[in-house]
């Protein structure tokens, strides 16, 4: 699991573990890994392979931020690098990482005089400023980070990008572009979530020893074992009600696909069998044929230990009825497309069994009477309050997709691709983390889980891909997660 904390958290952990050692550790510490994560770097990818000779420009800003870069960039030094640092904020240097980068042989040059240093760069380091950040870049920051992005340099970035919002993933006016954040003590939340995640690149933790001082996150990520051990797995004894059977009320006589492709995750997600409930039942055969199939209504439709409600539903009053009579059933229900249109939002809020809403930003913008730019711009945010106003589970999808529950960390899902972003994707996402729910899963893992699985799905695909490829690759990737099942 990873876990990301936001700014407020890892000062004050970052204070009291620096009760407890010398002054100065921790940033000797973040130095040391940054140094050589760097070395690496250049070892595998700068023209000269390797550090001697190599040509490093530190961008420098006024904070810690910069200290850690000039003590880094002075180990750099030592080690034959070729060294400049950029000052941005020449009064303000921090004074020690300053002096042992001049000790070290580095000499400094003004903003003015950087652009053809940073053309002809090895590595460029963002140091402008870390978590200590405000707001984007000042125009002058920006611009010789503009430089570097159009020279094509590598660009590793301190702590995190300048200019992205820490806490919460949000990005407002120029930020860098790293090909590398080297991070310090524990992640960040604008590591994980879009749009700061897009400036990040690949993205290497140092530990200084803060662990033992952080609480509880406030945003996690499952990995590959996480999700191993989430996985259902069938024993001696399974039979179809025990594995779970999911019901899918999807499609109409307009989308019957919308049928086709839930049913299709869901037959991949573990449950035992999956029902299919509404007017696209011989397309649902057709396809599938073990899926047990009725024309509805979804209390007539026999047992299910969860259910499937809204992908390709339609508007009509049929449709109406069938999301308010599988709300009011007492299994887990994960509502999706047109059934977050449908629902009827205190059904949902005074529900006791589990509730799924999985809404693309224009559906959760809908929801929340919000405008669907702010929502993409402010996932967090969003998510969140979707997850407090309908006291459901909610899986914002969009381009990093995330989970909330009150009351625990949101999780971001660290896989998946753009090319998802196509039609029926999200009805082929909806059918899996149903199947989940129907067997056994909580909310916020079943969510989590399906979305996890869904997007390693899309990034097995041959690209460009249909959706009801998705389902084919499950398999596939459950073994990939968990090598004892699956393909
Ligand atoms: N606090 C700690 O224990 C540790 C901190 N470390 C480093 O220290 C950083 C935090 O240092 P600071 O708190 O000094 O803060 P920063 O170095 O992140 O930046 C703060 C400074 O930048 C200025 N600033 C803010 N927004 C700006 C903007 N948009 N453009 C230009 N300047 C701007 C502020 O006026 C302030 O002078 C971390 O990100 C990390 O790199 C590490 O050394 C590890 C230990
Ligand atoms: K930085």
């Amino acid at each position: 699991m990873r876990h990301a904390y936001t700014v407020e958290t890892v000062r004050k952990a970052e204070h009291t573990l620096m009760t407890r050692v010398p002054p100065g550790t921790l940033m000797q510490r973040a130095a040391a890994g940054l140094a050589a994560a760097c070395a690496d770097l250049l070892g595998r990818t700068g023209r000269r392979r390797g550090i001697y000779g190599s040509r490093v420009v530190a961008l420098v800003g006024s904070g810690d931020n910069g200290g850690d870069t000039l003590y880094a960039t002075a180990r750099l030094a030592r080690r034959g690098a070729g060294a400049t640092a950029v000052l941005l904020a020449p009064e303000k240097t921090h004074p020690g990482g300053l002096a042992a980068f001049r000790r070290a042989g580095g000499r400094t040059v003004t903003p003015a005089d950087a652009p053809p240093l940073i053309a002809r760069a090895d590595l460029v380091l963002d140091g402008i400023v870390g978590i200590g950040g405000k707001g984007g870049l000042r125009p002058e920051a920006a611009g010789l980070a503009r430089a570097a992005y159009e020279a094509r340099v590598a660009v590793v970035a301190v702590d995190l990008p300048s200019g992205v919002d820490a806490s919460t993933g949000e990005v407002h006016g120029d930020a860098v572009r790293a090909d590398a954040t080297i991070t310090f003590g524990t992640y960040k939340p604008c590591q994980l979530i879009d749009p700061a995640a897009e400036h990040t690149g690949a993205l290497r933790l140092i530990d200084i020893g803060l662990g033992p001082y952080l609480p509880d996150p406030e945003l996690e990520a499952l990995q590959h074992a996480d999700v191993a051990a989430l996985l259902p797995t069938p024993v001696g004894e399974s039979d179809k009600y025990r594995r779970g059977v999911v019901g899918v009320v999807a499609g109409s006589e307009r989308y019957p696909g919308a049928a086709v492709l839930a049913v299709g995750g869901a037959l991949r997600g573990g449950a035992g069998a999956v029902r299919y409930v509404g007017p696209a039942a011989d397309a649902v055969i057709a396809r599938y044929p073990e899926t047990l199939v009725s024309a509805g209504p979804p209390s007539k439709a026999g047992r299910v230990q969860a259910w499937v409600v809204g992908p390709g539903l339609g508007d009509d009053a049929r449709g109406r009825q069938a999301v308010a009579e599988v709300l009011a059933s007492d299994v887990p229900v994960l509502v999706d497309a047109d059934g977050l249109r449908l629902a009827d939002r205190r059904a949902i809020r005074e529900r006791t069994a589990p509730t799924v809403l999985t809404p693309h930003a224009g559906e959760a913008a809908a929801l929340l009477e919000a405008a669907r730019e702010d929502v993409e711009t402010a996932r967090l945010a969003h998510v969140r309050r979707l997850a407090e106003e309908f006291a459901a589970t909610v899986l914002l999808k969009g381009s990093t997709t995330l989970v909330a529950e009150q009351g625990h960390p949101v999780r971001v899902n660290p896989t998946g691709t753009a090319w998802l972003s196509t039609a029926g994707s999200g009805d082929v996402l909806s059918g899996l983390t149903g199947s989940l729910l129907a067997a056994g899963l909580t909310a916020r893992d079943a969510a989590s889980v399906g979305a996890y699985l869904h997007g390693l799905a899309g990034r097995y695909a041959d690209v460009p891909f249909g959706s009801h490829e998705l389902a084919e690759r499950i398999p596939e990737v459950w073994h990939s997660v968990h090598p004892e099942q699956g393909a």
